[in-house]
This record gives structure tokens, sequence and C-alpha cells, in this order.
């Protein structure tokens, strides 16, 4: 399986969908919307931030058994950021370290768990797309999610700046599967089809060095 990383409004689900649609294999796609704990969660972060984890976990196992069976089909968020999320939800206090210590474990047990394939359980290729900060806030605010915006919560700024910052050094770490960095500023993909035929390419070219395609 391919997994696309990146920080919110990064383009990760317009991307899985182009992807998958090139190479002809099954998008998975996690629906925000359809997120019951999410906007509680912005409300109040300390009282269901360990709720939203453990959701999350649930649905992203599922999405990677149900993904097993190609080795091209696309998730728009890969299992492992969530950890990185949630670690930094811990540090900036609105999680606790037992919490977050209990999810680093579970995750664990439950990755034992998978089915056997060894190469399964890990991604085939992490796609991380990359954007400045600049870009992510007018993302955030084109889009428009009420519970995302900046005005109905100024704490966001800088819980949306540390983020964005941690992403950075969580790629340069991530070790699980090989990997790639798009440059999200540099190509737009979702507005210009010339950036998307350029994205496509690098991706192409790096799962033929793969020898997955
Ligand atoms: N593990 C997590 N912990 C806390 N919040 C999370 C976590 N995973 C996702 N979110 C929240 O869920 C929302 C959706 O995030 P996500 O980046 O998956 O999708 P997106 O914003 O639609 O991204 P894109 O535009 O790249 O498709 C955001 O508000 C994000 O903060």
């Amino acid at each position: 399986m391919i997994v696309l990383a990146g920080t919110i409004g990064a383009g990760k689900t317009s991307l899985t969908q182009m992807l998958a649609d090139h190479l002809g294999s099954k998008p998975f796609f996690e629906s925000v919307d359809d997120n019951p704990i999410l906007p509680l969660f912005y409300k109040d972060p300390q009282k269901y931030g360990f709720l939203l984890q453990i959701y999350f976990l649930n649905r992203r196992l599922d999405e990677i058994k149900d993904s097993f069976d190609n080795d091209l089909n696309v998730l728009d968020r890969s299992i492992f950021e969530d950890a990185l999320m949630f670690k930094m939800n811990a540090d900036l206090g609105r999680a606790t370290h037992t919490e977050a210590d209990i999810y680093t474990s579970l995750l664990g047990n439950m990755m034992e768990e998978l089915p056997d394939q060894a190469h399964q359980k890990a991604p085939n290729l992490l796609i991380h797309i990359r954007v400045s900060f600049e870009t992510m806030l007018n993302r955030i605010k084109q889009r428009g999610r009420s519970f995302e915006q900046i005005e109905n919560d100024p704490s966001l700024y800088q819980y949306y700046k540390t983020l964005n910052q941690r992403y950075q050094s969580w790629y340069e770490a991530y070790d699980k599967s090989p990997k790639m960095m798009i440059d999200g500023d540099q190509y737009d993909f979702v507005a210009d089809p010339q950036a998307a035929k350029v994205v496509l390419e690098q991706i192409d070219s790096k799962l033929s060095a793969l020898n997955l395609k």
C-alpha cells in the first residue's frame, strides 16, 4: 500500500484520489465530515484527545486490513502520523503522558496482531506532501471547516505552527518504509494540471525505482 502523509490541508485527500485514478488502484479515505469526535476534540482537547486517538486507531487499522490486497492501493493518511499528533498533544498538555504511553503501547500491540505477511504491515511507500506554514493556514481558511478556524479559537495558531514544524523532523526520522517528499508549495497539484502531471511523474519514477510499477 501507498500512504500519504502531511499536515492539515496539505492535499492528502486530493492526491490520494488522483494517484489511485492514475494507478488504477483503490483509494481509502478517512472521512472528516462523518467523524463525531473531531468537533468535540477541537472544543475540549483535554477531555476528548484520547478518545479521538482511539477512534483514529480503530479506523486506520480497518483501512490497513482492507487495503492489503494491492500494493498500489492508496491511503490518505498514515497511522504513524497519529502517534506524532498525539505525542504533540501530550507535550502541549492536551493529553497526559500516561494516555500517550498507553496509546503507544496499544498501537504496538495491535500492529503485532495484524496478519503475518511482514511487508503488509509497513507501507510500500510513504509520500509526504510538505507545505509551508503559510500555505497550511491559507488552506485551512479556504476550506472553512468551522472547528479548525483560528478566528474561533486563537490558540490554534500556535497548535498549527508547532504541528507544521514537527512534520519536517518527523519525516526526516521516519524509517518504516521507503519514502519521498512532494513540494506542495511549488506544485499546487489541485489547482494546476501541469503541476499534477509533474507530481505524478515524480511518484511514477519512485515506484519504478522500487519495482512496484
Ligand atoms: N491523530 C490525530 N490527532 C488529532 N487530530 C487529528 C489527528 N488526525 C487528524 N486530526 C485532525 O483531523 C482533521 C483532518 O486532518 P487530516 O490532515 O487527516 O485531513 P485534511 O485536513 O483533510 O488533510 P488534506 O487536506 O491533506 O487532505 C484535522 O482537523 C486534524 O487536526
